[in-house]
């Protein structure tokens, strides 16, 4: 197979999936999008003669509109321009969750601080408060009284970027210390773990402590659903775990899983590759990795 793979820096996973599919002998073009431009035409060299492309932008935005280009140049792309559409936002995450019935954490969108304050002091203390354009819990604020909601709101509307000022606001879930990724391919649980954390955040990104998590059929299948209801690809969907039940919090497009990967005894890289082999090699491809 010839992979592209879409990058601005090569992170531990990017390096686990670029070993994976030079072992099995396909030829994989990294490509720095920061150096490349996107035209109405023909796709740029070598992207265009890919069997896919991974879209493993950190930027949301370059996501965004490099796998639209993919897709307008017929070439297969990881994830889909839709499915990176409605992860890179968290309105439009949240939306698709609920038009497909799967549970998420109550949400209120405001465009000003007064109708934010409102949503929150419906919500109650304390709530939580998300940019709709980010990652690693960064600038998510767990909302415990009045005065803070009123600080923050205006910090966010008097130096936020644009997006900060439509104003995310969300339940706080009472979780017990933890919450659980689990890793799909178009719907099909590859690994899970938990992550926990004495702090309200329990992304591993902010240093949260991973364990293998052996799933339930109830997680299994919130995953599928959640996979779908965003347009399935190569997913990480996290959830938190209520007295009866789960909750899908987010749903991430591009995906890290190292710490995935040092945490369970499956290798995520390589099951990963698998499915991308399934999915996309063409026979001869196939014929010429297996041989490798
Ligand atoms: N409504 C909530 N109530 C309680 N805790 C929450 C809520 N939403 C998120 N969290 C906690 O905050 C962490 C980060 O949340 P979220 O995944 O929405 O942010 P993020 O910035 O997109 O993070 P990442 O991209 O690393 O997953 C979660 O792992 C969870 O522990």
């Amino acid at each position: 197979m010839e992979v592209g793979l879409l990058y601005s820096r090569i992170r531990p996973d990017e390096k686990l999936l670029l070993t994976e599919l030079r072992e099995r002998g396909h030829e994989v073009h990294k490509v720095d999008v920061r150096e490349t431009t996107f035209g109405l035409g023909e796709a740029p060299e070598p992207l265009g003669d890919c069997d896919v492309v991974l879209d493993r932008c950190l930027a949301t935005s370059r996501s965004k509109y490099a796998t639209r280009f993919l897709a307008h140049y017929d070439v297969p792309v990881v994830n889909n321009p839709e499915t990176a559409r409605v992860c890179a936002d968290k309105v439009e995450t949240s939306l698709a969750l609920a038009d497909a019935g799967v549970p998420t954490p109550e949400t209120t969108v405001a465009f000003t601080k007064e109708s934010a304050l409102e949503a929150i002091e419906a919500f109650g203390y304390p709530c939580v408060l998300k940019p709709v354009v980010g990652s690693w819990g960064r600038l998510m604020a767990k909302i415990e009284s009045r005065s803070a909601a009123e600080a923050v709101l205006e910090h966010k509307e008097t130096l936020g970027h644009y997006e900060h000022s439509v104003f995310y606001v969300q339940q706080f879930v009472e979780k017990p210390g933890r919450d659980l990724r689990v890793v799909t391919v178009d719907g099909e649980p590859v690994a899970a773990m938990s992550r926990s954390s004495d702090h309200w955040l329990t992304n591993a990104a902010t240093g949260a402590e991973t364990a293998a998590l052996d799933i339930d059929d109830e997680v299994e299948r919130l995953a599928r659903e959640a996979s779908a209801a965003v347009g399935g690809g190569l997913l990480g969907v996290d959830l938190m775990e209520l007295e009866d039940g789960y909750t899908v919090h987010e749903v991430n497009h591009t995906v890290e899983f190292k710490a995935l990967n040092a945490a369970v005894d499956i290798d995520v890289a390589g099951e990963i590759v698998d499915w991308l082999e399934r999915e996309f090699a063409s026979e001869e491809a196939a014929t010429a990795g297996a041989e490798a």
